[in-house]
């Protein structure tokens, strides 16, 4: 069986942020990532996880004005500096919080050969200070329809940017969610990426709720993906239909089927 992570930015969201932990490890979850941290006090944080014996599977680095609309610093011309001050704190939150990956996000920018230059460099610089941490980066295709603009706009384009960018420890998220709307053909498209991936998430398409329902057959999905040697943790980036518990029924069957 898999081993999902609840996504605390979309599960839970019933309740304050600090008490979605409390919650997500009652529901039975091992695990649990979320966009950002930085509103909190790290040993808050901290204390969070080691409370409800919780694992930090993934965050995200700073990714600029996010309520003013910016979705990443990667891409970013003449914020270098903000790039770079962001990684600094996502490594300082990871180490607290003992997370092994951080999600870069690359921004909304055209692509040209001046934005994937900048982009290369600056992911391989995070990719360097992460290392020492023995810390992954990881970049995220996002489909157009959620992120108008976003530069990361397929698997193929990532695949291609981490040849260039060149670091083992920079890999590829793979939300199929995401996957679904800009390739299709995800089972495949996972056996071409496997190498590369350095962690799932998963949602129903097209509406993006519970995995149980909409166009994918996660069941055999992510019996493939076992089947291709992922052993990561599966992030549940999904928007719950109703109340995040009365959802959980998917989470079930998976169980039983392990017995
Ligand atoms: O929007 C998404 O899918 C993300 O994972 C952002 O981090």
């Amino acid at each position: 069986m898999p081993k999902f992570a609840a996504n605390l930015s979309m599960m839970f969201t019933e309740l304050p942020f600090l008490e979605r932990f409390e919650a997500a490890a009652t529901a039975g979850f091992n695990a649990v990532e979320y966009l950002f941290p930085y509103d909190f006090e790290k040993s808050l944080i901290a204390d969070k996880l080691k409370a409800h014996s919780l694992e930090q599977a993934l965050f995200n680095a700073h990714a600029g004005d996010w309520d003013g609309g910016e979705r990443g610093l990667a891409t970013l011309e003449g914020r270098r500096q903000d790039f770079r001050d962001s990684i600094t704190q996502a490594l300082d939150y990871a180490r607290a919080l003992e997370c092994p990956k951080i999600h870069i996000m690359a921004g909304i920018s055209d692509v040209t050969g001046k934005t994937e230059a900048l982009y290369v460099e600056n992911v391989r610089y995070a990719a360097d200070l992460a290392a020492a941490l023995d810390i992954e980066v990881l970049v995220e295709p996002i489909n157009a329809r959620d992120m108008p603009g976003y530069f990361l706009g397929s698997v193929a384009q990532a695949i291609d940017l981490l040849e260039r960018i060149d670091r083992p420890n920079a890999r590829l998220q793979f939300d199929y969610y995401h996957a679904q709307i800009t390739e299709g053909d995800v089972t495949m498209l996972m056996r071409d990426s496997i190498d590369s991936i350095g962690h799932i998430q998963i949602a129903s398409v097209p509406e993006r709720n519970e995995p149980d329902t909409g166009e994918l057959n996660y069941p055999y999905v992510l019996a493939e993906l076992v089947a291709a040697g992922y052993r990561g943790w599966v992030g549940c980036e999904y928007r719950p239909a109703g109340e995040t518990t009365a959802g959980l029924g998917w989470l079930a069957a998976y169980r039983n089927d392990a017995k």
